[in-house]
């Protein structure tokens, strides 16, 4: 196998993908890639991609992701393995079932609305700019906050102790995934080491929130039981968690609380940085940006999206769709192999830890035309499947792929789409300069190095011409509408949703929002 010499000097300071990225066009589509003696096996091609996460699955675990993430997800779903990853996903994933999710796309607008009253409309107003990858950090918080276990952080229009200690768990799980030594392991450290003393607290309080929600929802549970029977699912609290306890699984609340943090994590900074990359790329692409304005000034005009509108957002969808082979969420899949296994000519032996690289996949010259353009009509028409694993054969993995595929892509998408469409409509966006370039750096999602500043100006919709005459200008938008729906309900702009928040069991008065987390 190709053996890439890594000088540790390329990598530190920049995203990882980068490098790999160089040494993938050099190395080609397997290579390994040695430091001192650490040594990793680096996939970029769609067949062994393929083999990896589907034909071969059960050739390998997380590997060292288990270890990394150990700390804050336990044996949740993610990190777990083997029995236990069987058990759990075998739970978790009916809880995410589409017609559940569906039942979400409201909250979804709710809170977009609620992120436009709270936080863009005093930008605009003010005339400052503001860092959008911080505000969608928020919004993704609160949007998971209500999905998985019914509890609202209102972390846009204030924050909190357990919000904090979020982000230091969210920062530490980052910051372990790109460490050179696994410092983590050194006995005592969460006493001399200020950073890791914070980190257990923050577990600490995180974990006493989870296990005061999960009381919550137990003894909720035993009153609707009492009250409806064998009916578990709740219009009292239509929450993942409620799901999990009233599916009646006999369930540690350790085991819980893993299941809720993992969703938790996996669930917010995935979508926060898939939003944020996207409206990057929208600040560069004035067309597209248009041609998603006209498809929702068309569908929606000020009403939030129903799920009857889901599937007629065709160009917001596909412009998302286009921003995550960009900008792949984990750019990254981290496995190890618990066999040998073969490719082509290659063996790789038991114990190897390999990086799919999603990010060389996504961009590799052999398998995109001008892979670093955007360009959303690649996909085929508007009216077609939107792609995935399956589609492209592995040569795009936005959710991953095979057995462990992403257990919320449905959830992840239509709250993407309903996000994006609304602020849209509503907003216009442009970039500060001043705030300097906006860079990349990668823990588990790739972020921005200097936040994602940019000036927001409430939209002049008096400008907005009338249905009949967008349906015209839309075909010469340059990217074809495959079908223009009427709106069939008023327009309405939803209410704000009260502010809430605060955890329950750690209640402290709401202070405003900071910068960045
Ligand atoms: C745009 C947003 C999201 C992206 C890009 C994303 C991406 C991914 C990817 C690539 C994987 C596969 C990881 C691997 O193979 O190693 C994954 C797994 C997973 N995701 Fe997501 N995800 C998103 C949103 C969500 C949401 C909203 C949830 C939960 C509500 C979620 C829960 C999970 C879980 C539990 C797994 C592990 C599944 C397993 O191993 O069985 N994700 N995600």
């Amino acid at each position: 196998m190709p053996e890439a010499r890594g000088d540790i000097r390329e990598i530190v300071g920049q995203p990882v993908f980068v490098p790999l990225y160089k040494l993938f066009l050099v190395y080609g589509k397997i290579f390994r890639l040695s430091f001192g003696p650490k040594s990793f096996v680096i996939i970029s091609d769609p067949a062994y991609a393929k083999q990896i996460l589907l034909t071969n699955a059960d050739k390998y675990s997380k590997g060292l992701l288990s270890e990394i993430l150990d700390f804050v997800m336990g044996t949740g779903l993610i990190p777990a393995d083997g029995e236990i990853w069987k058990a759990r996903r075998r739970a978790v994933v009916p809880a995410l079932h589409r017609k559940y999710v569906m039942s979400m796309v409201d909250m979804f607008g709710d809170c977009a609305a609620h992120g436009a009253s709270a936080t863009l409309d005093k930008y605009a107003a003010s005339g400052a700019s503001l860092d959008m990858e911080n505000f969608f950090s928020r919004l993704g918080l609160d949007i998971i906050g209500k999905a998985v276990f019914n509890y609202d952080f209102d972390s846009l229009a204030h924050d909190d102790p357990v919000i904090q200690a979020v982000y230091t768990l969210l920062r530490e799980a980052e910051h372990r995934s790109t460490a050179p030594i696994a410092y983590w392991n050194i006995p005592g450290i969460e006493f001399v080491v200020p950073r890791q003393k914070r980190c257990q607290e923050a577990l600490a309080l995180v974990n006493e929130c989870l296990d005061g929600l999960i009381d919550k929802c137990k003894k909720l549970v035993e009153e609707e039981d009492a009250e409806f029977g064998e009916e578990f699912l709740s219009e009292r609290d239509p929450s993942i968690l409620h799901f999990l306890v009233a599916s009646g699984d006999e369930i540690s609340s350790k085991q819980l609380r893993d299941d809720l943090m993992t969703m938790l994590i996996a669930g917010h900074e995935t979508t926060a940085a898939v939003l944020t990359w996207t409206l990057y790329l929208l600040a560069q692409h004035p067309e597209a940006a248009a041609a998603i304005r006209k498809e929702v000034d068309e569908l929606l005009e000020d009403r939030k999206p129903g799920v009857e509108d889901l599937k007629a957002l065709k160009m917001t969808t596909r412009v998302i769709n286009e921003a995550m082979r960009l900008y792949p969420q984990p750019p990254v899949l981290i496995r190890r192999a618990l066999q040998d296994d073969h490719f082509d000519q290659f063996t790789v032996p038991a114990g190897s830890d390999l990086f799919i690289s999603v990010w060389n996949l996504h961009r590799s010259p052999k398998l995109w035309d001008e892979p670093d353009k955007f360009k959303p009509e690649r996909f085929g028409p508007l009216d077609g499947p939107i792609p995935n694993e399956v589609t492209e054969n592995f040569a795009y993995l936005p959710f991953g792929g095979g057995r462990r595929k992403c257990i919320g892509d449905q959830f992840a998408l239509f709250e993407a789409v309903v996000a994006l469409a609304m602020l849209m409509r509503r907003y216009e966006f442009n970039l500060d300069e001043s705030k300097g370039t906006v860079g990349m750096t990668t823990g588990a999602t790739i972020h921005t190095t200097n936040g994602l500043n940019m000036f927001v100006r409430r939209r002049d919709l008096s400008a907005v011409p009338p249905p009949s005459t967008r349906v015209a200008a839309a075909a010469s938008a340059g990217y074809a509408f495959a079908s223009v729906v009427t709106p069939a309900a008023p327009s309405v702009v939803p209410p704000p949703t009260p502010a809430g928040g605060g955890c329950p069991f750690h209640a402290t008065p709401g202070t405003p929002v900071p910068g960045r987390p």
